[in-house]
């Protein structure tokens, strides 16, 4: 874009932001609840609603407080929910079994949001690691995470999923070739109306450490995931992922964490124009959320802020964890 610029005084850009009328004709983005995926964290249980330490205002909940929970997003205008297990250190096993099972957390908590709540867009999280005994989001083969046979495996999860009555796959692994092979699956298996959310350009984050926390992985984590998250440092790589995965039968694409990545959104919504969200990760929420408790920010005007700045990078919308928080102030 080349502006028109009229010489001072002519011009005087100030006069555009005079007054609260002025500045709401002149805005470019804007902020809505119908913007937000809200992650919750589901554990075992009724009647639970247990703090995670490093997520201020962030509760694991068992199924039935879920359903309440979706229930309050629904009434507040957030169109959907996206579930994450905290699995039992019993049920991590080396094949990750847990991860198919039509019973696990996950799918209950599924089918009960769609009894419930039918029209609440109900999104799970594709990856191994919540059932992982070692904590990675593939199996591991003499310390190496082999990507075939994990992508097998992640088909299997998809299908439970989608029999479970997920709206939206959001597979969050990082393997080669997985999000052909969950469509693939998903067609053979009449569930051509599932979207796929993908978790394309996902980086080897320090920022996952509170949600590692929340879904009891980070005792379990060995090592790091460099071999199948991206190099913070890589753009073009960025591209390549979410070239791939469209052209494989995505949807939907993420960039992940969001705001140490604006650039990436803004570079992805240019280049591809397909709808792009941002996830605010759980880290990006504990700096907002615990300077916020302490007062050392606005924590309302800093989340407020941090979440336009996703819309005006290009994002179609964000997956946070102040989903109905901040609904609840754009509401008034
Ligand atoms: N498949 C794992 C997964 N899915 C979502 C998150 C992080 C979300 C957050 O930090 O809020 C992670 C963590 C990881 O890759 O280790």
């Amino acid at each position: 874009m080349q502006p028109t610029l009229a010489p001072y005084p002519s011009l005087r850009l100030r006069r555009l932001r005079r007054t609260p009328a002025i500045r709401a004709l002149v805005a470019e983005t804007t902020l809505s609840p119908q913007d937000f995926i809200w992650p919750v964290f589901v554990r075992d249980g009724e009647g639970v609603s247990e703090p995670i330490a490093s997520m201020p205002g962030v509760n694991r909940l068992s199924v039935d407080k879920v359903v309440e929970a979706a229930k309050e997003a629904h009434a507040l205008g957030i169109p959907s929910i996206c579930l994450f297990p905290y699995t039992d250190p019993s049920k991590k096993t080396e094949d990750c079994a847990e991860a198919w099972n039509p019973d696990n957390l996950s799918n209950r908590a599924t089918r009960a949001i769609k009894d419930a709540v039918p029209d609440m867009a109900v999104m799970t999280d594709v990856a191994l690691d919540p059932y992982n005994i070692n904590g990675h989001d593939g199996f591991v083969e003499d310390g190496v995470i082999v990507n075939d046979r994990t992508v097998e495996a992640l088909a299997k999860q998809a299908l439970s999923q989608a029999r479970a009555g997920a709206d939206i796959i959001g597979p969050s692994d990082m393997m080669d070739g997985r999000i052909g092979a969950l469509r693939n699956t998903l067609e053979s298996e009449g569930f051509q109306d599932v979207l796929l959310l993908s978790y394309a350009a996902k980086y080897a984050s320090a920022f996952y450490g509170p949600f590692r926390d929340a879904v009891g992985a980070s005792g379990a984590l060995q090592g790091d995931k460099k071999t199948y998250q991206q190099d913070p440092g890589n753009s073009d790589e960025a591209m390549r992922l979410i070239a791939r995965d469209l052209s494989e039968g995505a949807d939907m694409v993420m960039v992940k964490p969001g705001m140490p990545y604006l650039d990436i959104c803004h570079r992805a919504k240019e280049m591809f124009g397909a709808p792009t969200f941002a996830y605010q990760v759980s880290g990006e929420y504990a700096m907002l959320a615990g300077a916020g408790e302490r007062g050392w920010v606005d924590g309302d005007k800093v989340m407020l802020e941090s979440l336009m700045s996703f819309k005006r990078a290009g994002c179609d919308g964000v997956l946070t964890y102040f989903a109905p928080a901040a609904a609840k102030i754009l509401n008034g």
